[in-house]
């Protein structure tokens, strides 16, 4: 039977929800917003339309995703604007940053950035955010189902630090370094998973990899799922052992953020999100994943779970006094 306290979710749209407000609130600290509602649904047909046949009819998915654009971009100009009238300069977010700074650059028109690349930049950063994190929190709750060890290891880990650490709202950072497991299992997660399965690149000039001949103009796919999974780089690849990142990894063994100039920028904020989902979940919550279907969605950007992964959670009221009600299951 299930209790009112329980409830049945499919945690990828919730998760989204959650990284969404994230992402607002360190971009543009947007909180409890009526805007908000809508600029994520536009950021939704954005993310459609970047899937979609170029056909500009107006019911298309490419045009609703066009016109979502041309009303977030308002929604940003908007925001912008009252910045600058009211001169709100105590906002220590993503936005003001990119404003002072461009303020900053003076008449130097080469450094300055135009208003139309300001909010280009925030909109990239919520759509490069706010699904790959979420797809991401998804797997590792999907691998923390399947593998019960690891779990009780996260657990007391977990339990052990909201034991050490001041009652309230936020975690510190500080008490993000206390996690070294949940960091490993993080980490194992975005290896299995491979959220950003392949990267696309293009090749400037003739080159030679490991014997391979590159013809500049050659379009070449950095193939991250198959590394991630290689026995010559991990040992027993599709085992989810978080412990193997005890040890360094081989160079360019571990993609799951990219390489290089192309590194992403949002990586220390997913696995911090990552990392308090984690802690709340474990120290807040029993659950159990009740689709164990691992299909992949084709139709997607990122790698994600077909199922959306349905979640049956229940809401733990005393964390000290019933610990054995934690875990999935
Ligand atoms: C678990 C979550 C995330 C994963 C797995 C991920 C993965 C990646 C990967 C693999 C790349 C490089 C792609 C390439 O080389 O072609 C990338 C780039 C990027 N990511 Fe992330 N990302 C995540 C979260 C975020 C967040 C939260 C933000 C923003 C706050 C973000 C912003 C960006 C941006 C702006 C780039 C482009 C960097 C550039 O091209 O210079 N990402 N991400």
């Amino acid at each position: 039977m299930i209790s009112e306290k329980t409830l049945i979710l499919i945690l990828v749209s919730y998760l989204v929800q959650i990284t969404f407000k994230a992402m607002c609130r360190m971009l543009m600290s947007l909180e409890d917003d009526p805007k908000l509602q809508m600029l994520q649904e536009d950021i939704t047909h954005v993310c459609e339309a970047m899937l979609a046949f170029p056909i500009r009819f107006p019911w298309t998915r490419f045009c609703k995703g066009l016109r979502a654009r041309k009303r977030i971009m308002s929604t940003l100009d908007l925001i912008m604007t009252e910045r600058r009238r009211c001169s709100q300069g105590n906002q220590k977010d993503f936005m003001q940053c990119l404003l002072v700074e461009d303020e900053k650059s003076g008449s130097d028109e080469a450094y300055r950035m135009t208003d139309t690349e300001i909010k280009d930049n925030v909109l990239t950063m919520i759509i490069a955010g706010q699904d790959t994190t979420a797809s991401a929190i998804t797997w590792m709750v999907k691998y923390l189902g399947e593998n019960q060890d690891v779990l009780d290891t996260l657990r007391a880990e977990q339990l052990h630090l909201a034991e050490k650490i001041s009652p309230g709202p936020s975690l510190t950072l500080e008490d993000l370094a206390e996690m070294p497991y949940a960091s490993k299992v993080v980490k194992e997660s975005l290896r299995m998973a491979s959220i950003v399965p392949w990267f696309p690149r293009l090749a400037l000039q003739d080159c030679e990899i490991e014997g391979f001949k590159i013809k500049k103009g050659w379009n070449i796919n950095v193939d991250v799922k198959s590394i991630h999974l290689d026995p010559n780089l991990y040992n027993g690849p599709n085992k989810f052992n978080p412990t193997r990142f005890n040890d360094d990894s081989k160079p360019y063994s571990f993609l799951a953020f990219g390489m290089g100039a192309r590194t992403c920028l949002g990586m220390n904020m997913a696995k911090a999100m990552m990392l308090v989902f984690l802690h709340r979940l474990i120290t807040t919550y029993k659950w159990k994943v009740i689709d164990s279907d691992s299909s992949i969605e084709k139709w997607a950007l990122f790698s994600r779970l077909k199922s959306g992964c349905p979640v049956q959670v229940t809401r733990i009221d005393n964390r000290k006094d019933d610990t054995s009600a934690y875990g999935s299951h």
